[in-house]
């Protein structure tokens, strides 16, 4: 699904009224049902106090609009109008005049009012301001804001959280609506999935308004969530004839004396997301625990015992995974710059892989081009400098990434990666998997998709996704603490067959 910036859905707006030869409140109208929709189809008229925080904007409108038709199916509402300007839209003054024509008047909060009661028990719906936003909220508005995330009651954002604009971090991190659920018209807002402004978002969900499909389907968007539809036609299925050969063999290098594990569960993941072959090189320290612990992948140590010294590899992998675990000693930095000028595959790097790199810059050049890298947010701003909001650290990556003509997997909750100018947003993955280990799962993940002939930037975004969705399973199995690395490498098929999944059909009634 599309991501687009504030200016899109605008234009989105505009294109939408014009195909249609609708006018804007009609719009106003449909967002109004859809919100009404979802609140009345979990209701069911239940008598709770609702109270409408509505701006003077066009997300005012919407609450505005909102508060008129549940009004009309007899629930207790409570309407106040935040009049923070006293340039209010068309479309709020016609809504503001059809509720009033209702016999409903709002009350009027400025500067100078108290703050409203606001009990727990209350669902507040806030339509304070939308995507419009485009300065500090003043001091009272943001008081306002502050008192509705203490009162704790259920807080329903419409389109946005008040307060929190869509391209750069909040001027104030507590004058932006806490929101308990965020209807969003039409398509998701990045900010919903940064770790600054995510914060503020904890479920959200799109409405269908009908903006014009064209237009969306023809409208180049910077960042694109991905889920399941957008995964599922990336699958390369496995033909009968095939034979392991056709699957790749995958190198991981990596691993220092007290971390051969983190090779373990690369070469372990690696294998078990298909690659065909896979040959792990470590010291000579990990020589007996790998061959035990994964009797499947071949091993091939250097010539020190705790550290990679030279990297000597007599075939020519189809892949290579390097990193996870491997130190920084000096033997080891000079392996890896010799390797990088002999390599010939593509790659996948992680961990120190990527520290080595920030700190010998001149090292980039001999990294070959497409290859992917998956560095922590740490890792990442020892690559391309501090930031000082996630959207200058998505701008700085997306550069890096064109520069060096190579892909860039941002980890985080929402995974993020990056290539040729655009972000694809991940869905999958959980807390649980905040757990040492799981990111060198990913370098196998990634490195055994490429084995298998994905592309480098597919490979990124289908493992990544894979990744989480392994992470999802596993935590459905044993809960997110109990969630090691380990446990996403058992549940990698899992993840597969779950991403395949036919639909259930409905059961028609035979009888
Ligand atoms: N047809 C459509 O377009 C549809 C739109 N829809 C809805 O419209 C919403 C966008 O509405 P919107 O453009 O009116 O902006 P909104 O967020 O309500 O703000 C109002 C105005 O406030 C101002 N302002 C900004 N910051 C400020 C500040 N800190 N303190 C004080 N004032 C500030 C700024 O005006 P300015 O003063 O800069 O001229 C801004 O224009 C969108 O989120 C969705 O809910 C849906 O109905 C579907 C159809
Ligand atoms: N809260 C979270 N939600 C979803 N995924 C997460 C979360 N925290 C971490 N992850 C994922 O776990 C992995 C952690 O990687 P990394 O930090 O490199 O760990 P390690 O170095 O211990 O292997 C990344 O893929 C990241 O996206
Ligand atoms: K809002």
């Amino acid at each position: 699904m599309k991501i687009f910036s504030a200016q899109q859905i605008y234009q989105a707006d505009k294109s939408t009224i014009q195909k249609e030869q609708i006018k804007s409140d009609d719009l106003m109208e449909r967002a109004a049902n859809q919100l009404f929709e979802w609140l009345h189809s979990r209701l069911r008229g239940t008598q709770v106090n609702i109270q409408l925080f509505c701006g003077i904007g066009n997300n005012g409108g919407d609450g505005i609009a909102l508060a008129r038709m549940l009004h009309e199916h007899g629930y207790s509402i409570k309407v106040y109008v935040v009049n923070y300007s006293d340039k209010r839209s068309e479309d709020f003054l016609l809504n503001l005049e059809r509720l009033k024509d209702l016999k409903v008047w709002p009350d009027f909060i400025n500067k100078e009012s108290d703050l409203p009661e606001i009990s727990p028990n209350d669902i507040v719906v806030d339509a304070i301001f939308g995507i419009g936003l485009n300065r500090a909220p003043d001091d009272w508005v943001g008081s306002l804001i502050a008192h509705i995330n203490n009162s704790r009651a259920f807080v329903l954002s419409v389109d946005v959280p008040s307060g929190l604009p869509l391209d750069e971090a909040p001027w104030n991190p507590d004058y932006v609506i806490q929101a308990s659920y965020v209807l969003s018209f039409q398509l998701p807002k990045l900010v919903f999935f940064l770790p600054k402004t995510g914060v503020y978002v904890n479920q959200w969900e799109v409405l269908d308004i009908g903006l014009n499909p064209d237009f969306i389907a023809n409208t180049e968007a910077d960042f694109e969530l991905i889920g399941r539809p957008e995964v599922l036609p990336l699958y390369r299925p496995r033909l009968k004839f095939s034979h392991k050969g056709t699957f790749g063999h995958s190198l991981i290098v990596g691993g220092s004396y007290g971390k051969i594990g983190a090779v373990q569960l690369a070469s372990n993941a690696c294998l078990t997301v298909g690659s065909g072959m896979v040959t792990a090189f470590i010291p000579k320290c990990g020589y007996d625990a790998l061959q035990t612990a994964v009797p499947e992948v071949m091993v091939l140590t250097g010539s020190r015992d705790k550290y990679i010294s030279g990297i000597e590899v007599p075939f020519q992998p189809t892949v290579v995974g390097i990193g996870v675990g491997i130190g920084q000693d000096d033997d080891t930095v000079s392996a890896f710059c010799a390797f990088l000028k002999k390599n010939k595959s593509p790659m996948v790097i992680d961990a120190d892989g990527l520290n080595i790199l920030s700190q010998n810059t001149e090292m980039l050049k001999d990294v070959p081009e497409m290859s992917v890298l998956t560095p922590h947010p740490k890792e990442l701003e020892r690559l391309i400098g501090y930031w000082d909001s996630d959207f200058e650290k998505l701008e700085k990556a997306k550069a890096f990434a064109l520069k060096h003509n190579l892909v860039i997997v941002i980890k985080g909750a929402h995974t993020i990666t990056v290539y040729n100018g655009k972000g694809y947003v991940n869905t999958t993955g959980n807390p649980g998997m905040a757990t040492a280990g799981s990111g060198d799962v990913l370098t196998g993940i990634i490195t055994g998709l490429m084995a298998q002939g994905y592309a480098p930037v597919e490979a990124a975004i289908f493992g990544v996704y894979l990744h989480g969705l392994a992470g999802d399973m596993g935590a459905s199995a044993k809960g997110y603490e109990a969630l090691k690395a380990s446990v996403l490498v058992e549940h990698i098929g899992n993840a597969y067959a779950e991403l395949l999944r036919q639909p259930e059909v409905e059961q028609k009634e035979t009888n």
